[in-house]
């Protein structure tokens, strides 16, 4: 097969609607992806023969290697096709790309480099060709719980695939749907999942799993060995939710590690507060199976959503600006309101009560505006990974890294080169 370039792949973000922390113990959870994407531009320039190079104009990060420097692995006769990733992060990888990584500072510049290095020198070789630069544009807001991480980690897994030729180029248009999981959906999610750990060291596998397949699912680990449920959630029922972004950063591994502090030091109750998510998870599950929700239904999802986000208060991943929007939805009544995704800042979603009035959300959003929150009614369920390999002029033109570094906001990026604007894009 061969490699046409340039070419971009691309995956959604996600709502966490319950479950989140949760699902790191074993625990279910329940997922959506959403319209907001992440896209990689994939581009060969002859002239750079010699290097790799990364263009992360979000988070402010370009950097390159000398390819002879990757330790790219060698593929023996005896290696599987295609490769399937260790239960765990390879320590002789980790170690040879120590070197690689040492100069980098900021931990989100280090965690995003770790990721495309440990993706890349696994899935391509050394017949991979130089000249490469990987340009990243997100529409999603980064490190605000809505799986940014992933979303990237199922691009450089899948644009890897493609590279190294352990999948084929997809072939599905926006219409069609498949019942069934791909093999290349398979590989990518495996192989995304590796990126998450990367980035924050005990990832669930929640968010790569929805950011590969798309669409809403309940989702279970397994522990570390077995592979992972992953139960389809077709037809969800409208859910009106109002997402609000902080815009307080954080890390996901920074809460993480919170979580499994609380959970060594504390293993009785936290068990009890685990298990309880675990019990919402299940009937919020049953609830949501329903095409449409009737007044009970809607009442008592509300309540599940009061109490998921008491749970994660009393874990400790909450932060003033989570409650100040709480406070204000609960004070206009507009519906319940949690967390969404680590914590700590980021994201929350409200699951907003029927026939509210327009000027409730006029009042709402000037609040929300003092604070310098963001607020999105969010539009859930969409496709999961996909790639766009074009002969259209109008869209080559802006396939190269000037172009794709310049644009300058989520709508423009939509508009040029997104799923939502151009058919040519197709899905595994
Ligand atoms: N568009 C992007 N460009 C570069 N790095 C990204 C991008 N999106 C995500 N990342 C990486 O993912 C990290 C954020 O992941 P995380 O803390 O899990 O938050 P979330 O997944 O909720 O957005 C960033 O620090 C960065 O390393
Ligand atoms: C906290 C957690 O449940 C979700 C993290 O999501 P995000 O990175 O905050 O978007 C961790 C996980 O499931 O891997
Ligand atoms: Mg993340």
């Amino acid at each position: 097969m061969t490699v046409q370039f340039p070419f971009v792949t691309s995956a959604p973000g996600k709502v966490i609607i319950f479950g989140e922390h949760a699902a790191v113990y074993n625990r279910p959870a329940i997922a959506a992806a959403l319209s907001l994407r992440t896209y990689l531009l994939v581009t060969k320039d002859d002239s750079k023969s010699e290097y790799i190079l990364l263009e992360f104009p979000d988070i402010n990060f370009r950097c390159h290697w000398k390819k002879t420097e990757l330790p790219l692995h060698p593929i023996h006769p005896s290696d599987t096709n295609p490769p399937v990733p260790p239960s765990e992060l390879d320590p002789e990888l980790i170690n040879d790309l120590g070197p690689l990584l040492s100069a980098i500072d900021s931990p989100l510049h280090y965690g995003a480099a770790y990721a495309f290095l440990y993706l890349f020198s696994s899935l391509c070789s050394r017949s991979t060709p130089g000249g490469l630069t990987f340009t990243m544009r997100s529409t999603l807001p980064i490190g605000a719980g809505l799986g940014s991480s992933a979303s990237m980690s199922v691009c450089l897994a899948a644009a890897f695939g493609y590279i190294g030729g352990h999948i084929k180029e997809a072939t599905i248009c926006q219409e069609s749907k498949i019942a069934h999981d791909s093999d290349e959906c398979v590989f990518i999610d495996r192989w995304a999942f590796m990126g998450e750990k990367c980035i924050h060291g005990n990832p669930s596998g929640i968010d790569n799993a929805v950011a590969t397949h798309g669409g809403a699912v309940m989702f279970q680990r397994m522990g570390n060995t077995l592979p992972s449920v992953r139960t389809a959630m077709r037809n969800l029922p409208p859910m009106h939710l109002l997402l609000t972004n902080t815009k307080t950063s954080r890390r996901t591994a920074t809460l993480v590690a919170g979580v499994s502090k609380l959970v060594t030091d504390y293993p009785k109750s936290t068990a009890h507060i685990l298990d309880a998510m675990e019990a919402i998870a299940r009937e919020a599950y049953n609830l949501m199976l329903r095409p449409f929700l009737d007044e009970t239904s809607k009442r008592k999802l509300l309540n599940l959503i009061r109490i998921n986000h008491g749970l994660l208060v009393s874990l400790g991943v909450s932060h003033p600006n989570l409650e100040r929007i709480k406070l204000y939805c609960d004070e206009m009544n507009v519906g319940e309101t949690k967390l969404t995704g680590a914590g700590g800042g980021g994201c929350a979603i409200t699951l907003l009560r029927d026939n509210l009035k327009p000027d409730v959300f006029e009042k709402l959003d000037k609040k929300f505006c003092e604070h310098g929150f963001e607020s999105f009614r969010a539009t859930l369920g969409g496709k999961g990974v996909g790639i766009l390999i074009s002969n259209d002029e109008n869209v080559l033109d802006k396939l190269n890294v000037p172009s794709f570094v310049g644009f300058n906001s989520r709508d423009e990026i939509e508009t040029y080169v997104g799923c939502s604007s151009l058919e040519d894009w197709r899905y595994w």
